[in-house]
C-alpha cells in the first residue's frame, strides 16, 4: 500500500484513526488519511464500504465513535471537525458538499439557486433590519457582488443562458453542476462532492471533468470526492484511496491504485487467495489491447 505523506503544511485535511459504529455494525475502522491543500482526492470501494459514512462525518452529519478530523486553512487556522455543529463546519470551516441525490429549489431558477446559496452574508450585510434589505448601508453592495458572483459561477458551468429557467427543467448533467456552482458561491476551502457523476451520459461526465478542473485550476480550491464512474475518477483525480470493509486497503496515485491486487480484488469480489489469477487475467487482456 503506498501512502501519500504530504508536507505537512500542504495539508488541508487529515482523517486520524477515525471509527464509526452504528449499533452492532464497524462502518468505518480506524481509518486514516490526508488530502492536499488544491488536490482532487477520490474516496471510492465497493458499495456499502462507508465512503458517505465518512463524507458525513466529515460534514458534521455524523458525530464519529472515535478519531479526529482536522481542517487547516490557508490563513492557518485549524478546525477539528468532530467537534463542531455542521452549520459551523461550513460556516467557518468552509467545507461545502453536495449529495448523492440532488438537492436543488426545482421550483426557483438557475439564478436564485446560486442566490440563496448566499443568503447568509446578505444577511449579515443587511444587519437583520428591514432598513437594511431596504437598501441602507452595506446589502445593496452586497447583494450586487452575489449577483456577479451567481453570474461568474453560471459561466463557468455553462448554464449562464438557462439562468432564468426553474431548476428542475435543467437536464440531470445541468442540474449536477448547478449543485456544484451552488456549492462554491459560498466560498469553499474544501468541496466534498458525493457521487457527482452519478446518473450521467458519457458526455456529461466530460464535461463535468472539464468542470471539476477548472475548479481546481482557476480557484485553487481542494476537492474530496466519493465516484464509482471510475473514467472520471481515473481522469481528475491526484490522489485516490480506497475503502473495503471500513478500512483502508489503498492510497496513492490513480496509476498505482489501478494495478493494486487488493483494489482489483475488492471490486471484483474475489477471495485474497485467488488476487493472484485475477491479476494475471488483467495483465493477460491488458498485453491482448497493445
Ligand atoms: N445511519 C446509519 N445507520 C445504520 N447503518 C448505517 C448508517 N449509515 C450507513 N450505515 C451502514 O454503514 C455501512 C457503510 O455505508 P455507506 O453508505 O457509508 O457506504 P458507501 O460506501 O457510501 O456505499 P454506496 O457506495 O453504496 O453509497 C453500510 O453497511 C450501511 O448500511
Amino acid at each position: 500500500m503506498n501512502a501519500v505523506t504530504a508536507n505537512p503544511n500542504d495539508v488541508l485535511l487529515k482523517v486520524d484513526h477515525l471509527s464509526m459504529k452504528f449499533g452492532g455494525l464497524m462502518a468505518i475502522n480506524d481509518f486514516s488519511f490526508e488530502a492536499k491543500r488544491g488536490d482532487i482526492t477520490a474516496l471510492i470501494g465497493p458499495n456499502g464500504a462507508g465512503k458517505t459514512t465518512v463524507f458525513n462525518c466529515i460534514t458534521g452529519f455524523y458525530k464519529p465513535t472515535m478519531g479526529m478530523i482536522s481542517l487547516h486553512q490557508k490563513t492557518g487556522k485549524e478546525y477539528l471537525l468532530e467537534r463542531l455543529p455542521d452549520f459551523r463546519i461550513t460556516r467557518e470551516a468552509k467545507v461545502a458538499r453536495t449529495f448523492q441525490n440532488i438537492r436543488l429549489f426545482s421550483g426557483l431558477t438557475v439564478l436564485e439557486n446560486l442566490l440563496v446559496a448566499q443568503h447568509n452574508k446578505l444577511m449579515r450585510a443587511s444587519g437583520y433590519t428591514i432598513l437594511g434589505l431596504l437598501g441602507i448601508g452595506p446589502y445593496r453592495s452586497e447583494a450586487k457582488n452575489a449577483i456577479e458572483l451567481a453570474r461568474f459561477w453560471l459561466e463557468k458551468a455553462d448554464l449562464i443562458d438557462r439562468a432564468d429557467d426553474p431548476a428542475g427543467d435543467l437536464p440531470y448533467g445541468a442540474q449536477r453542476r448547478l449543485e456544484i456552482a451552488r456549492a462554491m458561491c459560498t466560498g469553499p476551502e474544501l468541496l466534498c462532492l458525493d457521487e457527482p457523476a452519478a446518473g450521467l451520459n458519457p458526455r456529461e461526465s466530460l464535461v463535468l471533468n472539464e468542470f471539476l478542473r477548472s475548479i481546481r485550476k482557476d480557484t485553487g480550491t481542494s476537492i474530496l470526492l466519493i465516484e464509482h464512474d471510475m473514467s472520471v475518477v481515473m481522469e481528475i483525480s491526484d490522489h485516490v484511496i480506497v475503502l473495503e470493509y471500513g478500512q483502508k486497503i489503498a492510497d496513492g496515485t490513480p496509476e498505482e491504485v489501478k494495478n493494486d491486487p487488493r483494489v482489483i480484488a475488492a471490486y471484483l469480489g474475489v477471495e485474497d487467495e485467488e488476487v493472484e489469477e485475477v491479476i494475471a487475467e488483467v495483465e493477460h487482456l491488458q498485453e491482448g489491447e497493445h
